[in-house]
C-alpha cells in the first residue's frame, strides 16, 4: 500500500505510517497540481491539508485510490461526490484542531479590539501613536457566534471566561444545549442586531455560503466587528468591503478568504481589517493531533478495514467492531445470495431484528448487503462507499425496517428482493456471537451454513428426490459436503446442498429437467 502526503505532516503522523508493515510513504515537497496528477495513479491513499485540491479529474485518474485523508476539518477542497462514486473514502479528523482554531479566533478578536497589528506596524515605522489606537474592552461586550459546533463552543467558553455576553445561532442545536454552554440561543436576525463582535464557525454548505451578505450585513448592529476563522465563502467579500468603507462595520479579522491566497482583494488595503493566512489550525499541538489522528485512521483502514471519521461512510465505533463483524459477513452473504438468485430487482427490503442489532449501527450493514448484491452483477468495482449510489443508479428502491424481537435469535437480518414477477426472501442469524446461519428461505425454516458453493433446489416433496440429487451429482464427480432440507405443509420442499466442488452445467440441467424438481440454482458465497 502506498500513501502520498501532499501538504507535509507532523513527525508523529509520519512515524505511525512508516511503522505500519506493508505501507510505504512518500512526502514530496509541496507538489503542484500537475505533479500530483502524475503521481496519484500509483497510490492507495492520499493525505492533504487545505492547500491541495483533490478534484474529480484527479480521482477519476487514480484507479488504486481507496482513501483520501484530510489532516484537519474542512473537506471543501476534496470532491467528495466524485470520491464516493469511485468508492474512495474521504476521512477527516473532526475536533483535532478545534482548540487551535478557537484560540486563534480569540487572538484575532483581542487583536482587532486593541489594534495590535496596526500598532505594531506603526512602531516599525518609527511612530509612537497612543491616541490613534484607542481600543475597546471585551468585558460585557456581546459576542454572537454563528455555528455552535466544536470550535464555536470552545470560543463561547473562552469568551465567557472574559465575561463577554455570548449569543449563539445554530439551527441544529437546541436552545437547552446552548444554555448548558452558557450561550443564549437566538434567531439569526436577533444575533445580527445585538452583537458587538460576530464570529462565524459553520462549515461551508449551500445554507451557509455567503451567510453574511448585503442583506444580512445591513441588519447588523452599527460598528459591529466581524471575525471569520471558518471558511472564506461564508462572507460576500465585496459586500463586506462596502460595509467597512461606509463605516457600518467597524472592523474585521479574517483568517480565511474566498480565494486563497487572496489576489487583488480591496480588503487588503483597509486599515480596520486584520489578516492571517489561514493559520487557525497552525499550532504545533493541533498539527500533532491531526497527524496522529489521520495516520492512525489511514493505517486502520488500509490494513484492517476499520472505518473512522469518514464523511462519505457511517463510522463504526471501536467498541462495536468485534460485535458487528459477523453481522457484516452475514449481510454480505445474504446480499450475494440475492444477487445470484433474483433478477431483475425492483425493490429491496432489509429487516433487522433482535437485541444485538438494536445496539449496532445499521447503515454499514445496509451498505454491505447492497455491496454483496451488486458485486456479482456489476463489472465495476463495488464497495461499501459507492454501493448505495450504484443501487440508486439501477433504480432499485431500498426499504429498511427494524424490529426489537427476533424469534429465537439475538440478531437476524432478512433480505427480500421484489421483482416484477416474484419475490425471494432469505434471512440469516449469528449464533453464539460468531456462527453465521441461513435460517429462512421464503416460508421454509432451516439452519444451514451460509458459505461456499451451494445448490438451492426447490422440489415437490416426493420419495426418491433426494436419491436422484445424490446420484446425479455423484455421476458428475461432485461431492456433497452437507445438506439441509425443509418443507412446507403444501408438499413442496427446499434443499440447500453444500458442495465440495462446483456442479457442471450438465448436472444442473439434468436436475432441472426432472418432473419432481421445480428449480435449481447454484450460488457461490
Ligand atoms: N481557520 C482554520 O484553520 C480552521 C481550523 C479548523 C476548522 N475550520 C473551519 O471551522 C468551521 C467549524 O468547524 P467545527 O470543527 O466547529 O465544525 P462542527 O461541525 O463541529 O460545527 C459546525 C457547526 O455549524 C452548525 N451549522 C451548520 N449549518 C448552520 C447554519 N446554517 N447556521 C448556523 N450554524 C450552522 C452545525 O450545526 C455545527 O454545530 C468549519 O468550516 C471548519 O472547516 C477552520
Ligand atoms: O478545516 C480545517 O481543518 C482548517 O481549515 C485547517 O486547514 P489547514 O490544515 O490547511 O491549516
Amino acid at each position: 500500500m502506498k500513501v502520498l502526503i501532499c501538504d507535509g505532516m507532523h513527525e508523529v503522523g509520519l512515524s505511525i505510517l512508516r511503522a505500519a508493515e506493508g505501507i510505504d510513504v512518500d512526502v514530496p515537497d509541496q507538489p503542484g497540481a500537475e505533479e500530483i496528477k502524475a503521481m496519484l495513479p500509483d497510490y492507495d491513499a492520499v493525505i492533504v491539508r487545505s492547500r491541495t485540491r483533490i478534484t474529480a479529474e484527479l480521482i477519476e485518474n487514480a484507479p488504486r485510490l481507496k482513501v483520501i485523508g484530510r489532516a484537519g476539518t474542512g473537506v471543501d477542497n476534496i470532491d467528495v461526490k466524485a470520491a464516493s462514486a469511485r468508492g474512495a473514502l474521504v476521512m477527516n479528523t473532526p475536533g483535532a484542531n478545534a482548540t487551535a482554531a478557537a484560540e486563534h479566533t480569540i487572538a484575532m478578536m483581542l487583536a482587532l479590539a486593541r489594534h495590535i497589528p496596526q500598532a505594531t506596524q506603526s512602531m516599525r515605522e518609527g511612530r509612537w501613536d497612543k491616541k490613534r489606537f484607542m481600543g475597546t474592552e471585551l468585558f460585557h461586550q456581546t459576542l454572537g457566534i454563528i455555528g455552535l459546533g466544536k470550535i464555536g463552543s470552545i470560543v463561547a467558553d473562552r469568551a465567557l471566561s472574559m465575561k463577554m455576553d455570548v449569543l449563539g445561532h445554530d439551527p441544529y442545536i437546541i436552545p437547552e444545549a446552548a444554555a448548558i454552554l452558557g450561550v443564549e440561543w437566538v434567531p439569526l436576525d436577533e444575533l445580527l442586531a445585538r452583537s458587538d463582535f460576530l464570529t462565524l464557525h459553520t462549515p461551508s454548505t449551500s445554507e451557509t455560503v455567503r451567510i453574511l451578505n448585503r442583506e444580512t450585513l445591513a441588519r447588523t448592529k452599527p460598528g459591529v466587528r466581524i471575525l471569520n476563522c471558518a471558511r472564506g465563502g461564508l462572507i460576500d467579500e465585496q459586500a463586506l468591503y462596502e460595509f467597512l468603507l461606509n463605516g457600518h462595520v467597524g472592523g474585521a479579522a479574517l483568517d480565511v478568504f474566498e480565494q486563497e491566497p487572496p489576489v487583488d482583494s480591496p480588503l487588503l488595503k483597509l486599515e480596520n481589517v486584520i489578516f492571517t493566512p489561514h493559520l487557525g489550525a497552525s499550532s504545533y499541538q493541533a498539527q500533532a493531533n491531526v497527524a496522529r489522528a489521520i495516520a492512525t485512521q489511514i493505517v486502520d483502514y488500509l490494513l484492517y478495514g476499520i472505518i473512522r471519521n469518514a464523511v462519505n461512510f457511517p463510522s463504526i465505533r471501536p467498541q462495536d467492531y468485534e460485535k458487528i463483524k459477523p453481522y457484516l459477513v452475514l449481510a454480505e452473504r445474504l446480499g450475494s445470495l440475492q444477487g445470484q438468485v433474483s433478477t431483475p430487482i425492483q425493490r429491496l427490503e432489509i429487516t433487522y431484528s433482535g437485541s444485538d442489532l438494536q445496539e449496532l449501527p445499521l447503515q454499514p450493514l445496509t451498505h454491505t448487503v447492497i455491496k454483496g448484491l451488486l458485486d456479482p452483477i456489476l463489472a465495476e468495482k463495488v464497495n461499501l462507499v459507492n454501493a448505495p449510489l450504484l443501487l440508486k443508479e439501477r433504480q432499485i428502491e431500498l426499504i429498511t425496517t427494524t424490529r426489537s424481537e427476533s424469534k429465537g435469535y439475538t440478531g437476524e437480518i432478512a433480505v427480500k428482493a421484489i421483482s416484477p414477477r416474484e419475490e425471494f426472501s432469505a434471512a440469516g442469524a449469528v449464533l453464539q456471537g460468531h456462527e453465521i446461519r441461513l435460517i429462512r428461505i421464503n416460508d421454509y425454516r432451516l439452519e444451514a451454513e451460509l458459505e461456499g458453493i451451494n445448490l438451492l433446489i426447490q422440489n415437490y416433496d416426493k420419495p426418491g428426490t433426494i436419491g436422484l440429487i445424490g446420484t446425479t451429482l455423484g455421476s458428475h464427480q461432485v461431492n456433497i459436503a452437507n445438506m439441509h432440507l425443509s418443507r412446507t405443509p403444501r408438499d413442496k420442499a427446499i434443499a440447500i446442498i453444500r458442495l465440495d466442488n462446483e456442479a457442471p452445467p450438465e448436472a444442473i440441467e439434468t436436475l432441472r429437467r426432472h418432473p419432481s424438481i421445480i428449480s435449481v440454482q447454484q450460488v457461490k458465497l
